[in-house]
């Protein structure tokens, strides 16, 4: 593959007419030209111009053909019949891009894919949070002490100081070079089995990750940057650039959505973002919170499948279920984690429709992160192993617990009789979560 514009995809044989290219230039153009929400304002446009074309030249980091086949994969997912897994670091760090960190992430991930597969049956398609996962979007300008807040290690430090927290375009070379590494790492310690995601957030630093892939109908623009990208809860204004850009780009795409969204803007993200029907082709993320997801998910579900997209509903069980514990650190129970995961299902169980995967922030590591598990992981455990640069993880216990309750969820959708579509039955009964009733599954070791 080569980069965009001008490059082609190197197994779309010779490279295409710059007509073609100038139209996707175009498009392209007008699609960053649209408000962009959570930028970095660079102090020095030149320099950060600089960088980004020094980007423009470096090598992609995932082939088109695995992309492709992960679309497929998605689109088994979509049609019922895999589940997805998704889950990594919140923010990846440059420090923490080491292989002791990666293979303990890529070990969790792996063992909680076992736990699924082996208690359903039920293929699991793994994607990691990881090799690109470096910029975060924030509620606030500022800090608690008053400077600039830390974005994720491609724009400033977490350091404290105004200096390690002005916005630095470098940053985006380092971030590329720790992603091609840990690529590598992957590649190694996966032998090619996994893919990758991270959030399109930074568009400076995504825009020169595009390709011109010409190997389907017509050209499309592809990232080199990830297999799979998602558009957050704060960057998915329609009329904003990260939708317009996804919707040039032909990587399977996810998108968040909050509690705010209401059935009839789900259905005009999903008309946007999967224009052609295209099973897998878009994974929505429903974020609701444990105490809203039995209420606020059906109707959106419910319109969208009755839109005819067959697109793959996931569930992220973190972001909704943020909170600060008295002791002043940012955490998530697991009771409420669970709930929420227990209401997705719930919600899919009514309506007939596929609950196709969870959207995870977990470690392999040994943090103490979240409250709550087997464990008993107290508000005055926080500060004993609390390593995130951002949002708290669930170490390796709590996210083998989470795999084997998700398990057992499934496995009730898996023998239940599959609705028709139109089945609905919104008279449920509320899963009892959590950690007593969670059946043990054994865990392959690696
Ligand atoms: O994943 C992390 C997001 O950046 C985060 O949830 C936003 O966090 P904030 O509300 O602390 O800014
Ligand atoms: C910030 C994230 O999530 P959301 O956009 O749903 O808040 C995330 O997944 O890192």
């Amino acid at each position: 593959m080569t980069p965009f514009p001008g490059r082609s995809a190197a197994s779309a044989g010779p490279a295409h007419a710059h007509s073609v290219d100038r139209l996707l230039t175009r498009r392209l153009d007008e699609a960053l030209a649209r408000p962009a929400a959570q930028q970095p304002c660079w102090p020095d446009p030149e320099r950060a111009s600089a960088v980004i074309e020094r980007l423009r030249h470096a090598e992609p980091i995932v082939a088109p053909d695995e992309t492709a086949r992960l679309s497929e994969q998605l689109a088994s997912v979509a049609r019922g019949e895999a589940f997805l897994l998704q889950g990594g670091d919140c923010a990846e760090t440059f420090v923490d891009n080491t292989e002791t960190h990666l293979r303990a992430n890529l070990r969790i991930l792996s063992q909680m894919a076992t736990v699924l597969t082996s208690a359903t049956g039920v293929p699991v398609v793994e994607i990691a949070r990881m090799a690109g996962q470096y910029a975060k979007p924030r509620s606030a300008v500022v800090d608690a002490s008053g400077l600039p807040v830390y974005r994720g290690d491609i724009i400033n430090s977490t350091e404290p100081t105004p200096t390690a927290r002005t916005p630095d375009p470098q940053r985006m070379l380092r971030a590329r070079a720790h992603a091609a590494d840990a690529m590598d790492m992957v590649r190694r310690i996966r032998a090619g089995a996994a893919h990758i995601s991270h959030e399109m957030l930074l568009l400076d630093y995504e825009r020169a990750g595009l390709w011109a892939d010409a190997c389907g109908p017509g050209t499309r623009l592809t990232s080199g940057l990830a297999h799979f990208l998602w558009i957050g809860e704060r960057t998915r204004q329609l009329d904003g650039a990260h939708v317009a850009v996804a919707e040039l780009i032909a990587n399977p795409i996810g998108l968040k959505l909050g509690p705010s969204v209401t059935p009839e803007l789900a259905v005009e993200y999903v008309e946007r973002l999967d224009p052609h029907c295209t099973p897998g082709r878009l994974t929505l993320v429903s974020r609701m919170g444990h105490h809203l997801v039995r209420d606020v998910l059906p109707p959106i579900v419910e319109k969208v499948t009755a839109s005819g997209h067959q697109v793959v509903w996931q569930c992220d069980p973190m972001h909704g279920n943020t909170r600060q514990s008295a002791n002043g650190f940012k955490t998530r129970h697991v009771d409420h984690v669970v709930d929420e995961l227990a209401g997705f299902f719930e919600v899919h169980r009514g309506l007939g429709t596929h609950p196709g995967g969870i959207h995870v922030e977990v470690t392999g590591e040994d943090v103490t992160e979240c409250l709550g598990g087997a464990s008993g992981t107290a508000e005055r455990d926080l500060p004993a192993r609390y390593r995130t640069a951002c949002d708290p993880r669930l170490n390796a216990d709590q996210s083998l617990e989470l795999a084997r309750f998700v398990a057992e969820l499934l496995t009730t959708v898996v023998r239940a009789p599959r609705r028709g579509r139109a089945g609905r039955n919104l008279d449920l009964e509320r899963t009892t979560p959590p950690a007593g009733r969670l059946s043990q599954v054994p865990v392959a070791r690696r």
